[in-house]
């Protein structure tokens, strides 16, 4: 599917912008059906994004919230994106938001896997909203190049899940949405920053396997259109 560069002067630019674009969203399918979803990226770029969206006055109570990855750490922990989002994003107005987190207190990260595919299967399918972001290595979500579930994930053919993920670069197992679980969100998002996530995007748009930079894959099959937002 087509992908649409936005490109902003300054982080702090494409904060508010995309804030706006994705609060309005939100609120076009409550006006719908009375429900909204969006799925986030952790990582460090998303933050003054969550910050400026939690401020946006819409019908949180509304909506529900999860995570297109997660590591398999609890959410008291410095790397759980959990944290992160509980941080910036379940604030402010936001904070009436219903969360669904992917970490569960499990056996195994497999165990894990499987509640947090019964716990999202609840948000209703295809979420309003996607935020992906993008490694140096072009990884997104969980989908790391060398991942011990990459072909499953990306396989557009895997049921809608969350599944388990392992791979050097990644620190802790994950547990990542599928990419039939993403790619076809009403409002589908790879939000970038930096020269360097620019030169990075630029060689994934290239030619090349999907294995090797695997947000290939999003920009190549996703059924939405992808936004691109991008900033120095
Ligand atoms: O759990 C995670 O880390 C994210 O979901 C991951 O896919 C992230 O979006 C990229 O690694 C980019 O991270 P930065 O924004 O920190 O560059």
């Amino acid at each position: 599917m087509a992908s649409t560069l936005h490109s902003f002067a300054s982080a702090a630019d494409l904060a508010s912008s995309l804030a706006e674009k994705v609060a309005d969203k939100l609120s076009a399918a409550i006006a719908a059906r009375g429900a909204a979803s969006i799925a986030v990226s952790g990582g460090s770029t998303p933050k003054a994004f969550f910050q400026a969206l939690s401020t946006h006055d819409i019908a949180w109570d509304k909506v529900t919230i999860t995570l297109v990855d997660e590591r398999f750490v609890p959410a008291d922990n410095a790397r759980s994106n959990h944290l992160l989002v509980d941080a910036n994003l379940l604030q402010n107005k936001a904070k009436a938001a219903r969360f669904v987190p992917l970490y569960q207190p499990a056996s195994s990260v497999g165990e894990a896997a499987r509640l947090a595919t019964v716990k999202s299967a609840e948000i209703g399918i295809p979420f309003d909203v996607v935020i992906l972001g993008m490694g140096g290595d072009g990884h997104t979500a969980s989908f790391f190049p060398g991942g011990s579930n990459l072909a499953r994930a990306l396989d557009a053919s895997t049921p809608r899940s969350v599944i388990t993920m392992e791979a050097e670069g990644a620190g802790e197992p994950r547990l990542t949405f599928t990419f039939s679980s993403l790619q076809d969100a009403a409002l589908l998002v790879l939000h970038i920053e930096g020269e360097g996530k620019k030169d990075v995007l630029a060689k994934a748009e290239g030619s090349g396997d999907e294995a090797e930079m695997p947000i290939r894959a999003v920009l190549r099959r996703a059924a939405s259109p992808v936004e691109i937002y991008w900033a120095p």
